[in-house]
């Protein structure tokens, strides 16, 4: 299971900071849709510059003009785009048709998105590279979240997959189980009094339920 990292901050250089402090443990740096609309596409740029051995997620969630704000994310270095699984589905596929002419990948978000199995299946069918469950800051912080949703719908869908939505140390082998693609860490690690240690943890937990 791959490690992504969201750069959930607001400007390019605490991005650069926090990617610094974890990128030894991460296989994904996200550049965060906050922060991509404070400070524009120039963070994309600046994150894979710095760091061209990663690969970057350019989290635009986008629902509109899928092709025009895939490709114009792929040409300031993403290597891999979000779209909004609640698009229409030309959306999706306009983002795939710029994802091939860069050979690079679309991550359809689901975000928001009641039937999240049948949505992933038919994102899947659309071109996505792999699917996002994802339950965003604001429905965490209603009462009653539990990941474990996300994680049975996951495993349900059976396409590739990542989740988003809190995971954090204490349930990072639990995303492991469920067979998903990529964790997802945001608050966890940007939080962190030490960023860098808990991106290790995360990567330690990983590699232990590996073997
Ligand atoms: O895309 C996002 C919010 O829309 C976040 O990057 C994602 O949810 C991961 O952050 P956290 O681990 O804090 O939930």
């Amino acid at each position: 299971m791959k490690l992504q990292v969201a750069m959930d901050l607001l400007t390019v250089e605490d991005a650069l900071l926090l990617a610094g402090q974890v990128a030894e443990y991460v296989d994904i740096i996200e550049l965060g849709t906050p922060l991509i609309k404070a400070a524009g596409l120039s963070a994309v740029t600046a994150i894979k510059a710095a760091h061209p051995d990663k690969i970057v997620f350019a989290d635009m969630k986008t629902m509109d003009a899928g092709e025009l704000e895939a490709d114009i994310a792929f040409r300031a270095g993403a290597d891999l785009v979000s779209i909004l699984g609640s698009a229409d589905d030309s959306t999706i596929a306009g983002g795939v048709k710029a994802a091939r002419a860069h050979n690079k990948g679309i991550v359809v978000d689901l975000i928001g998105v009641a039937d999240k199995v049948t949505r992933a299946k038919e994102a899947r069918a659309l071109g996505a590279k792999f699917v996002e469950f994802h339950a965003g800051l604001d429905e965490q912080a209603q009462p009653g979240h539990d990941l474990g949703g996300l994680l049975t719908a996951g495993e349900e869908a059976r396409v590739p997959f990542s989740v988003a939505g809190g995971v954090s140390l204490d349930t990072i082998e639990s995303v492991q189980r469920a067979g998903a693609d990529v964790a997802v860490i945001g608050r966890s690690v940007h939080s962190a009094a030490d960023p860098a240690l808990e991106a290790k943890k995360l990567r330690a937990a990983i590699s232990s339920s590996n073997s």
